[in-house]
């Protein structure tokens, strides 16, 4: 029961920003998914907030070359296996549980489960999660508290979520514990669904040009 750093690594060391994605229209996930990989950003996050995430997930599976799709806000082990048989890369969920864990356990596809406080990442540690979600950054403590975490937890790794912007992501990315951020300020629900594919690439290629 521990974490495949090697491959949750291909995922957060892709690009500095993983764009975070709600998709409302499936129709609309494989330009969207196009548009981020030419931007530079391959990694890409689709929620389970939407009914039809799971079919948008496997569209970019099966169409979109070069896209890493993962599947955010797994949340239990029914939606494990779900993501896992649509053929998302990576899970990606907001906090840890021992049934998400165990789920995680069962199959190949890595995940980059959440974590809030020194205890969770604590517990994460022991069973052996070493690269994790801060969630939701912004509000337990952002900057100040991963500062904080580096000297006693120095073997987490984070990929801080939630209320990262353009204008915080550089401060973020310079810290020694982190290794990319994810936001959903890239592709937000408006533009995927105005089909805004050129303001998706243009933002996904200033994130992807971003210092870490
Ligand atoms: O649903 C999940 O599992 C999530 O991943 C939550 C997202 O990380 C945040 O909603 C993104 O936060 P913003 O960039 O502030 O919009």
């Amino acid at each position: 029961m521990t974490q495949d750093t090697q491959r949750i690594d291909t995922v957060m060391t892709a690009s500095p920003v993983i764009p975070v994605l709600v998709v409302e229209d499936p129709a609309k996930a494989v330009p969207m998914a196009r548009a981020l990989v030419r931007g530079g950003l391959p990694a890409i996050e689709i929620t389970l907030r939407t009914e039809t995430a799971l079919e948008a997930i496997r569209a970019v599976a099966a169409e979109v070359a070069g896209a890493i799709v993962g599947a955010g806000t797994v949340l239990d082990a029914r939606q494990y296996d779900a993501v896992a048989k649509a053929g998302a890369r990576f899970a990606v969920a907001p906090g840890a549980t021992e049934a998400l864990l165990s789920a995680a356990a069962g199959h190949d596809v890595p995940l980059l489960p959440g974590a809030a406080t020194p205890s969770e990442v604590m517990r994460l540690l022991e069973a052996g999660y070493s690269r994790l979600k801060l969630f939701p950054a912004e509000a337990v403590g952002g900057l100040a508290l991963l500062k904080a975490l580096a000297s006693p937890l120095p073997a987490a790794r984070f990929c801080p979520t939630g209320g990262i912007t353009p204008a915080n992501a550089p401060a973020y990315l310079a810290l020694s514990n982190v290794a990319c951020v994810g936001g959903s300020w890239i592709a937000p629900a408006a533009a995927i669904s105005a089909g805004d594919w050129d303001g998706i690439e243009q933002r996904a290629r200033q994130a992807a040009a971003l210092d870490r």
